[in-house]
């Protein structure tokens, strides 16, 4: 599907920082709007309904997924969560550019369906950063952190079907590549439409 918004998807192991470095973003860049998923998984600390997430009981989760409102949906560390079309398809239609922060398997569905998404995938310099920031983050319990280590071995693997990879060494050196890929796929698309527009009039093609 081709839309005048660009859609950009993130995805990383638990821990290496894609949450800052897109909170960062949108900090800086006003075109880029975040997109709401919905999950079965409680909410944690100061974590509000509707802001971070639509939390949902597995039912609503079960309603949503037999209605098609998700374009795509996984299972997460013991959890669901989908992205739902409402939350970004008109927007992009508007041409407002979109970022999902999702796990690897639904960047590789949303792909499938919007052949012009940019996918960044996130890396952490090392194993022992990795556990280090989610044991400073202090948010989740020693057992959800070993989980979320396991699992992160067998998304790491998924790096290479990414479009780009970012290492989350230092933050700022991140978060300018993070920008860098945005505006270059902003500059890329306008180039495109501008060739296309004078080529559709050149071939009188309305
Ligand atoms: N470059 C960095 N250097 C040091 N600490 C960092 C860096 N980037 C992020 N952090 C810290 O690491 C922790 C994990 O970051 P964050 O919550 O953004 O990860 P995440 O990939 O979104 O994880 P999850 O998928 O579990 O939500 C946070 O405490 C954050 O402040
Ligand atoms: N496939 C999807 N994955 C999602 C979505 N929203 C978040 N996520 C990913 O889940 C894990 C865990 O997140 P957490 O907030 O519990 O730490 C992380 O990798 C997220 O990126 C989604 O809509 N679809």
């Amino acid at each position: 599907m081709d839309y005048p918004g660009n859609l950009f998807v993130v995805a990383a192991p638990s821990g290496a920082g894609k949450s800052s470095l897109v909170k960062a973003l949108l900090e800086l860049d006003s075109r880029v709007q975040p997109s709401v998923s919905h999950t079965t998984r409680p909410p944690r600390g100061q974590e509000k309904h509707g802001r971070e997430y639509f939390f949902v009981s597995a039912d609503e989760f079960d309603q949503m997924v037999l209605a098609g409102a998700f374009v795509e949906w996984a299972h997460v560390h013991g959890q669901r969560y989908g992205t739902s079309r409402k939350a970004i398809e008109e927007r992009i239609a508007q041409g407002a550019d979109v970022i999902l922060e999702i796990d690897f398997q639904g960047a590789l569905q949303i792909k499938r369906i919007f052949a012009n998404a940019v996918l960044i995938f996130i890396l952490p310099p090392s194993w022992e950063e990795l556990r280090s920031r989610l044991e400073r983050r202090g948010e989740d319990s020693p057992e959800v952190i070993e989980v979320r280590l396991k699992n992160a071995a067998v998304e790491m693997t998924q790096a290479r079907e990414f479009d780009f990879v970012i290492i989350n060494e230092l933050f700022e050196r991140a978060l300018f590549d993070l920008k860098a890929i945005v505006h270059a796929q902003r500059l890329k698309f306008s180039a495109q439409r501008r060739a296309r527009a004078d080529t559709f009039k050149a071939l009188n093609i309305s």
